[in-house]
């Protein structure tokens, strides 16, 4: 009979294998990586299949389409007149009409002509009738007088015409035998209506790459049911199917699946089975869930190509091939992995789906801040674009590669070398575009977050403003402002000397408008003895002289943290080295028990579920850059702020608008 291990025995052993880093095979640079891929992968389509053409949006040109007839298939009237010879009007003016005699047919659409226009004639003809024989130009009804006086009905010419006039010719539009699409076209709506105008019904596209897609990790929950504790979100799943769809492929999403041998290698086989490639997410570094690639080394041959990168997000992306399919573990990290998505996975799928390499746009700009880097990993820094006075400048996104919003809100991403430890701040470098939307936002709000901002950027877009806000806290909001960054800064922060809040920041340049008042208070669990029937300020107390009483703090330098030390006077409590950036973060750690008090505003207090005890109204206002208040979007902030039913929508979050 084997022992147990005691239980420190099993500790050790467990931590051990939690925190075993799978050792890379070798960590190479992207282009060494793209190289080895690259050798071992079939990049052509793999077939193409006949549909029709009322199903070909989105599809992709498996051929050169030559148009197989001229549109219009015939000379055809641009207007509603009357055909007739150019030479017969020469002269006609209001003062000196011309006659010409009416042959004996309208020509309507969709009929073919049956009389000769010879001279001094002229037929009656409709917009996209056939230009009869005989007929040389078409002059518009309204420089002619048809005359039903005479015995011969006739018109009167009031213009002369020039040969040609109003006449579309055959295949003037399209030409029977040009080359009307080109292989490797995306079908969009344009296309499919040149399709139509030469009556093709079917047409021969690609077959789209099945690309199965599979997450991985005991924690991941699938969007719809109930997260459990601990539990997160299966995004990779969901961004990476619709990631393939964009690139010309057809997912195959699996869901998630926990880390477990038996289950997860069956349902890699069966995936890949199915499918061209196969796309996982997840577990490609660490001890206990670095099942997925030991996985991949038994799928097929040559097997892992690549694992290990020297990439800043993507350091742990593993490329295979297995027996001809590509076979991709992506980084767990939302934004390593469809970063590493797109600059490894998506020009696969898009050559298998028969579409041309993407080209990105490249954009010069300034970056006012330094980016600190890792030394031997080329890193991309994501950025937020914003329109400064001299140009375009990008800020870098604070949030990292664990956040999804760091690729999701993006607008591009710089390079910085492998070799350089940090890009100097105010360097001028070039940053490729990502995404379709690569426009400048009408206004740019950076400061501190507060959620009744969300009640006016709402009411902004409902007139047609885009803003985009950049969360970089009061002090960065009002920095921002004083170097023209941005156009509105949203501050709260009280002066030390005067207790009076915002008005120390306002310089030159800069004016201050009255925002609104939010309630700062103390947050506790509900039902909490040491806090109920308490004040704030007698509830400090009693935390105080609990040593078992944790307190989650704030950062320094947010106005909430300022307020915290005023009351502490000195005392540092247990938890007082926590500090969260957001009210959000400090509700979520006191509903989740992992502190038992902390500071934030009312209306956060109340979408956790917790009790507040107010201890002072705070003012949260708008620095407003002075040379950018004309903007259409900023006046229509300023307007929005006043409007009545934003006011009213500011009151319902718990906040006090000013001049109430
Ligand atoms: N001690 C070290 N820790 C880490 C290192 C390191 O070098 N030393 N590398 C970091 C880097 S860089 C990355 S990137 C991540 C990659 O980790 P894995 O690829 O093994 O991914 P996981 O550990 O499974 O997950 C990481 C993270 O991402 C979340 N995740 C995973 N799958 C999904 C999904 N489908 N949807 C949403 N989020 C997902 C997961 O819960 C984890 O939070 O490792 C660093 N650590
Ligand atoms: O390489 Mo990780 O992918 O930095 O985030």
């Amino acid at each position: 009979m084997t022992q147990l291990p005691k239980p420190e025995e099993a500790l050790i052993d467990a931590v051990r294998r939690a925190a075993r880093q799978e050792q890379f095979l070798e960590v190479v640079s992207a282009d060494e990586a793209k190289r080895r891929f690259g050798r071992h992968l079939d990049l052509s389509p793999r077939g193409t299949q006949s549909i029709a053409l009322s199903n070909a949006l989105g599809r992709v040109l498996a051929a050169d389409v030559l148009a197989p007839l001229d549109v219009p298939p015939f000379d055809r009237s641009g207007v509603d007149g009357f055909a007739l010879r150019a030479s017969d009007t020469t002269g006609a003016s209001d003062a000196t009409p011309l006659r010409l005699r009416l042959n004996r047919e309208v020509i309507a659409c969709g009929h073919a002509p049956l009389i000769e226009v010879s001279p001094v004639t002229a037929t009656a003809i409709a917009t996209g009738g056939v230009v009869p024989r005989g007929a040389d130009a078409v002059i518009m009804i309204e420089h002619t007088e048809l005359l039903d006086d005479s015995e011969t009905p006739s018109v009167e010419i009031r213009r002369s015409v020039a040969p040609g006039q109003f006449i579309a010719y055959a295949g003037s539009d399209i030409a029977r035998g040009e080359t009307l699409l080109r292989k490797g076209t995306l079908l969009g709506s344009r296309e499919i209506g040149m399709l139509a105008a030469c009556g093709i019904a079917t047409i021969d596209v690609v077959r789209k790459p099945k690309v199965a897609v599979l997450s991985t990790g005991d924690e991941l929950v699938q969007p719809g049911e109930d997260l459990g504790p601990a539990r997160i979100y299966d995004s990779n799943g969901a961004i990476i199917a619709a990631a393939v769809t964009e690139a010309g492929g057809e997912p195959e999403a699996y869901g998630a699946f926990p880390d477990d041998e038996t289950l997860l290698g069956d349902a890699m086989r069966k995936a890949l089975a199915d499918a061209d490639m196969l796309i996982l997410s997840g577990g490609t570094s660490k001890g206990a869930g670095d099942l997925s690639h030991r996985i991949v080394s038994t799928l097929g041959q040559p097997g892992i190509l690549v694992h290990g990168v020297a990439l800043k997000p993507g350091k742990p992306l593993c490329l295979a091939v297995a027996d001809g399919k590509p076979v991709v573990v992506l980084p767990g990290f939302p934004t390593s992995a469809i970063f590493t998505f797109h600059a490894f996975v998506a020009p696969v799928i898009r050559a298998l789906a028969g579409l041309p390499p993407e080209n990105p746009k490249t954009l010069t700009v300034r970056v006012p801040t330094r980016v600190p880097s890792e030394l031997g990993r080329k890193e991309f820094a994501l950025v937020a674009l914003v329109e400064g006075s001299d140009g375009m400048i990008a800020f870098p996104s604070p949030k990292g590669s664990g956040s999804v919003t760091t690729f999701s809100q993006a607008d591009g991403f710089i390079e910085i070398d492998a070799l350089a430890s940090a890009l100097d701040a105010n360097t001028t470098t070039e940053v490729t575009l990502i995404g379709a939307a690569a426009r400048a936002p009408d206004v740019v709000i950076m400061g501190s977050h507060d959620v009744a901002l969300d009640v006016v950027v709402g009411a902004l877009a409902e007139r047609g403003f885009t803003a985009r806000t950049i969360a970089v806290g009061s002090l960065g909001g009002a920095v921002a402002a004083q170097r023209g960054e941005c156009d509105i800064a949203p501050v709260h922060l009280v002066d030390p000397q005067s207790g009076a809040y915002n008005t120390h920041l306002v310089q030159d340049g800069l004016s201050l408008v009255k925002g609104w008042q939010r309630s700062q208070g103390f947050l506790y669990r509900a039902g909490d003895p040491r806090f109920e029937g308490k004040s704030a300020d007698q509830a400090i107390a009693a935390a105080l002289a609990d040593h078992y009483c944790l307190m989650v703090n704030r950062n320094a330098g947010s106005g909430t943290r300022i307020l915290i030390d005023q009351k502490l006077k000195g005392a540092r409590p247990p938890g007082y080295a926590n500090q969260p950036k957001s009210h959000n973060a400090v509700a979520a750690a006191i509903a989740q028990a992992r502190a038992d008090w902390g500071f934030a505003i009312e209306p956060v207090a109340r979408m956790y579920g917790l009790s507040f005890l107010p201890v002072a109204p705070e003012e949260y206002d708008f620095l407003i850059v002075d040379s950018r208040k004309d903007r259409p979007a900023v006046r229509a902030f300023l307007q929005a702020l006043q409007d009545d039913k934003v006011r009213q929508r500011i009151r319902a979050l718990g906040m006090r608008p000013a001049n109430d």
